[in-house]
């Protein structure tokens, strides 16, 4: 059973095609970079994994639910982190987590431990206590990740989770969602970013609505840099 698995996906805005016919899986417990410049179609791919969007065309299963046929299902066992934070800047990084998890109908004892363990996860829990608004950017990101973990999903959605952050809050992140792969979530993260893709991790290079490449970064990138292949393959190299 795939963790995510995305099959002839096709979406168009009126005329504007913005995926054609989009396939690729996502293994448990691994790493899967989305790599596209501007417009390539991430967004909208997101968009209907997060069923934001319905797609007339192809195929979408999380943890092995349909989301179409059981979307209830599908959906329960997905983690989101949008490109915009969504943190509630007056309250607490707990009280963040306990409304959050409220939504989700989880209260109680049972939510005060997941909220302990997601923390933990993220190395968060010495700042459970401080407003949101006190945390700088890396912190309130590896909140945002900690509450994305709180219903226990299977998959977890990251939109260009790192945009605006300093290279060390950038390598603590990716680093701390590198770890929940080894736990066995399945990850998918989207980003225009090369640098953020480390040699070994499983890569779909998107482009003008279409798979274009998918492996490994590094047999991707071959003897060159993988930002080199990338703009290559793109049509944007100088
Ligand atoms: N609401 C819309 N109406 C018409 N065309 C749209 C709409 N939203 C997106 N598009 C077009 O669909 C294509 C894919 O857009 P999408 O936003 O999914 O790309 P993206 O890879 O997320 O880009 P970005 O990183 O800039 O957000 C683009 O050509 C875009 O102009």
């Amino acid at each position: 059973m795939s963790g995510l698995r995305v099959e002839g996906l096709s979406f168009s805005y009126g005329d504007k095609q913005a995926l054609d016919g989009v396939g690729f899986t996502v293994d448990p417990g691994s790493f899967c970079a989305l790599l596209g410049p501007n417009g390539a179609g991430k967004s909208t791919l997101f968009a209907l994994l997060t069923r934001l969007l319905t797609a007339r065309d192809g195929l979408i299963e999380i943890a092995g639910h349909r989301l179409d046929k059981s979307p209830r299902a599908a959906l329960a066992r997905l983690g989101i982190v949008f490109q915009q934070s969504t943190l509630d800047l007056d309250l607490t990084v707990r009280q963040n987590l306990k409304y959050f998890a409220a939504l989700h109908g989880i209260a109680g004892r049972d939510a005060a431990r997941r909220i302990d363990a997601a923390l933990e996860r993220l190395d968060m829990a010495p700042r459970a206590d401080e407003r949101a608004r006190t945390l700088n950017g890396g912190h309130r990101r590896r909140t945002e990740i900690a509450r994305a973990l709180l219903h226990d999903p299977k998959v977890l959605l990251l939109d260009e989770a790192t945009v605006g952050l300093d290279a060390a809050a950038r390598a603590s992140i990716t680093g701390h969602v590198h770890a929940l792969c080894d736990e066995g979530i399945s990850v998918l993260w989207a980003t225009h970013l090369t640098d953020e893709v480390r040699s070994a991790d499983r890569l779909v290079m998107l482009h003008r609505a279409r798979v274009i490449a998918d492996g490994t970064a590094g047999d991707i990138a071959g003897d060159v840099p993988l930002q080199q292949r990338f703009l290559d393959m793109t049509g944007q190299a100088a």
